[in-house]
């Protein structure tokens, strides 16, 4: 809910054929000067956030938008100004970029962002800038060591890049063995594998990141990796999600959107209440719950960063 001290802008995560993404530097005499950007700017009365975005990209870039979703809406309080920050992703655009006043742009690819100075609020936007549609949990009722390797490979070879590796069943030793092996297999072929285990213990091996169980991120107050590693975690409510983001997780599941077999009592949250925990809390958020790939542009409307699913991407 956006109130008459909160100044509403739209801004494009606009990504290229490469996979780069857009930035621009902001002049030095602006509001947050010198600092890198996404292009876009405030909404004029009576304008969408969509409309403003359009409007914005085609003044400050020559670029034409030709389709966008949300990616995520960040609220920042700056000592001179509140802001809600509306971020579309823009996948498909006529023209070539021009930096119309004058403004320096690059073309950057997501995974060097973090070295580029954006005000304070845009640490979650570089993240999910960052961040696939897809988050694949590796996990089998039947904890059997050769079935999850299968499952690994069907993943992988669908071109799915975020896995959680779950395997719930698996006594700690045969669950650590398991994900030296998959560690291997994810690097080779440019996936990112989350550990869900102790923290302590992913701490001092090289995996790309941890997820926190919700009690395990209920217990920490602080980020338990470096920044140079991934921090995601489970979340069932706003709580979860409050304590997810005061402690610095990058990415958070929340679930379940839906009714499912794995949680036959849990009661669905349904997507409106899902956008509105979503839209309270400054982090990307996957949906989880009875969803697949065919979700995700719904997932999108209602402000989720993607869909994670366990058996969604075994179909
Ligand atoms: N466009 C944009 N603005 C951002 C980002 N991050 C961020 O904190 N902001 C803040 O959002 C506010 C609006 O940005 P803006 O200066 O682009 O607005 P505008 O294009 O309408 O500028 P104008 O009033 O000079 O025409 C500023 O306070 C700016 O500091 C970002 O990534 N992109
Ligand atoms: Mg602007």
């Amino acid at each position: 809910m956006s109130d008459c001290s909160e100044l509403h802008v739209a801004a494009g995560v606009i990504r290229n054929d490469r996979g780069e993404i857009l930035i621009a530097k902001r002049p030095a005499h602006v509001h947050q000067g010198d600092l890198w950007e996404f292009p876009g700017g405030k909404l004029e009365p009576g304008e969408t956030a969509r409309e403003a975005l359009s409007r914005e990209i085609y003044e400050e870039l020559n670029l034409k938008v030709i389709d966008t979703s949300p990616l995520i809406r960040i609220r920042h309080t700056y000592p001179e100004r509140r802001v809600l920050l509306d971020v579309w992703r823009v996948d498909r655009f006529d023209g070539t970029p021009v930096g119309m006043q004058g403004q320096p742009i690059r073309w950057v690819s997501p995974d060097d962002l973090p070295r580029f100075v954006f005000p304070a609020a845009n640490r979650p936007i570089v993240t999910a800038a960052r961040l696939p549609d897809r988050y694949a949990i590796l996990d089998d009722e039947s904890g059997d060591e050769a079935v999850l390797r299968e499952r690994l490979y069907r993943i992988v070879s669908q071109g799915i890049e975020l896995i959680q590796l779950r395997a719930r069943r698996l006594a700690v030793h045969r669950y650590e063995a398991l994900a030296e092996f998959a560690e291997d297999y994810c690097r080779a072929r440019g996936v990112t594998l989350l550990l869900n285990a102790d923290p302590e213990w992913v701490s001092r091996t090289s995996a790309a990141g941890v997820h926190l169980t919700a009690e395990r991120l209920m217990r920490l107050n602080g980020r338990p990796l470096e920044q140079d590693r991934w921090v995601a975690a489970s979340c069932h409510d706003l709580r979860e999600l409050r304590h997810a983001e005061r402690i610095g997780v990058d990415l958070a599941v929340l679930a379940p959107v839906l009714p499912t077999p794995t949680h036959p009592a849990a009661k669905p949250l349904g997507w409106k209440r899902f956008a509105e925990l979503v839209d309270q809390v400054n982090l990307p958020v996957f949906a989880l719950g009875g969803l697949s790939p065919a979700d995700i542009e719904v997932a999108r409307w209602h402000g989720a960063q993607g869909v994670a699913a366990i058996r969604g991407f075994l179909r």
